[in-house]
């Protein structure tokens, strides 16, 4: 497994280690003791599924408000995604910034998503299929979104008129978002509320 740092700090991009052979290949897709020994700290509490069957659809942006924010961990086991994560932590350096990768079935790579971030994805292949695990459960209560077009942020989506949600279509653009993600970093350690 290798770990690469981001442009966002706390946005890591993960390869895992894949042994290929005339069958095919195998790999750990996550081993939290290799995770810890590199630093990922998170227990993860539930895996999520979703199958989109159409390129060109927007899942997100997506976050669950404190005490039930979540990290993810994402990856894709069929088709291709641009996932895209912005930082919404009040008081980072990086407010207000986000990141695109190209996360497929073919380059296995998956990007782990700290708390404090809203994330979505546009699909750039049929029948693309994303699990990704949490660390905290869904709590339809504390999900919010940001509108994946808001001018502000000018996300560069590889498609301009996507597939998306109904609910997707009415979240509030950053300015107007409820967020409540206080950023603090002592010790190196990131703090993303205050419990
Ligand atoms: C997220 C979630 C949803 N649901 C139910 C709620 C709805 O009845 C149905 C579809 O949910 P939603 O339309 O929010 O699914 P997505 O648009 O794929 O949302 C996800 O996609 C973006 C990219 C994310 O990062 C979020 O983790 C997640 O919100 O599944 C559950 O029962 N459990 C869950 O954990």
């Amino acid at each position: 497994m290798r770990i690469f740092e981001t442009n966002l700090p706390d946005v890591k991009l993960i390869e895992p280690t894949i042994y290929s052979d005339n069958r095919g290949f195998f790999m750990e897709s996550y081993n939290e003791r290799t995770a810890k020994e590199k630093g990922v700290l998170f227990s993860f509490l539930q895996d999520n599924h979703s199958l989109s069957i159409e390129a060109g659809v927007i899942r997100g942006l997506h976050y669950q408000l404190n005490p039930k924010a979540q990290t993810k961990l994402i990856r894709v086991v069929a088709g291709e995604i641009y996932d895209v994560v912005l930082d919404i932590r009040n008081g980072s350096p990086t407010f207000g910034q986000w990141e695109g990768f190209i996360l497929t079935a073919e380059n296995k790579r998956q990007l782990l998503v700290p708390k404090g971030f809203a994330h979505g994805f546009c699909t750039i292949a049929k029948n693309t299929e994303v699990l990704y695990k949490v660390d905290e459960y869904y709590s339809a209560e504390h999900d919010r979104g940001i509108a994946w077009d808001d001018p502000s942020l000018d996300i560069d989506w590889p498609i301009l008129n996507p597939i998306t949600s109904d609910k997707d279509k009415k979240h509030p653009v950053l300015r107007d978002a409820e967020i409540n993600f206080i950023y603090y970093r002592t010790e190196n350690k990131v703090i993303t509320d205050l419990k």
